[in-house]
């Protein structure tokens, strides 16, 4: 059977984020798993882009459901101060347990934060895990034993650089 490479393929273009201001906001449910995406994300931006640390802002709310308002008021109030986030990473572990409650939540939180960027138009990259049990979250974060194993956060990082800097070309008028 053939193969291919999974995932998202690096983009050939080197974007420059030390002028990006970036908002993370993270949920405290399943907080370690959380905190091996967010400072995988950091990390990366910080590092392979240059993104200087004094310009993350890293907001914490309780769960994913949280996520969108809180995205959406933390960004609104960035304009109103005329410090507006050039992109926002939403960061949250759901973990299916045994009634309906993460089809719920994890419904609510895609739909949110999609409708929170789109009303904003500030680029907000999706980083909650919809996982089905706790190793899934665990290997997602570059967590356990698996030896594939792969911290979601890098890529949700450089998804960020990457939108924060094409949204700031395109409303430039830069194509
Ligand atoms: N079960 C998980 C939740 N549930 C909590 C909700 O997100 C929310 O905080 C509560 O219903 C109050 O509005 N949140 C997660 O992030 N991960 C879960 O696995
Ligand atoms: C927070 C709840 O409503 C809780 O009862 C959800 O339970 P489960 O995660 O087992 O579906």
């Amino acid at each position: 059977m053939a193969s291919f490479t999974k995932g998202v393929t690096p983009s050939t273009e080197k974007y420059d984020g030390s002028s990006l201001r970036v908002l993370i906001v993270h949920t405290r449910w399943n907080y370690e798993v959380v905190e091996a995406l967010v400072h995988g994300a950091t990390e990366t931006m910080t590092s392979d882009y240059n993104v200087k640390p004094e310009n993350i802002s890293i907001q914490s709310v309780s769960g994913s459901y949280e996520l969108p308002f809180a995205a959406q008021q933390l960004i609104a109030a960035s304009k109103m101060r005329s410090q507006s986030f050039d992109v926002a990473i939403c960061i949250g572990v759901l973990i299916k347990g045994s009634t309906m409650h993460f089809e719920y939540i994890a419904e609510a939180a895609s739909q949110g934060i999609m409708r929170a960027s789109l009303d904003s138009r500030v680029p907000i990259v999706f980083g909650v895990l919809t996982c089905l049990n706790d190793e899934q979250a665990l290997e997602r974060a570059g967590l356990g034993d698996k030896k594939s194993k792969h911290n979601h956060g890098i890529d949700w990082g450089r998804c960020a650089v990457e939108m924060g800097a094409k949204n700031r070309n395109w409303m430039s008028g830069i194509i």
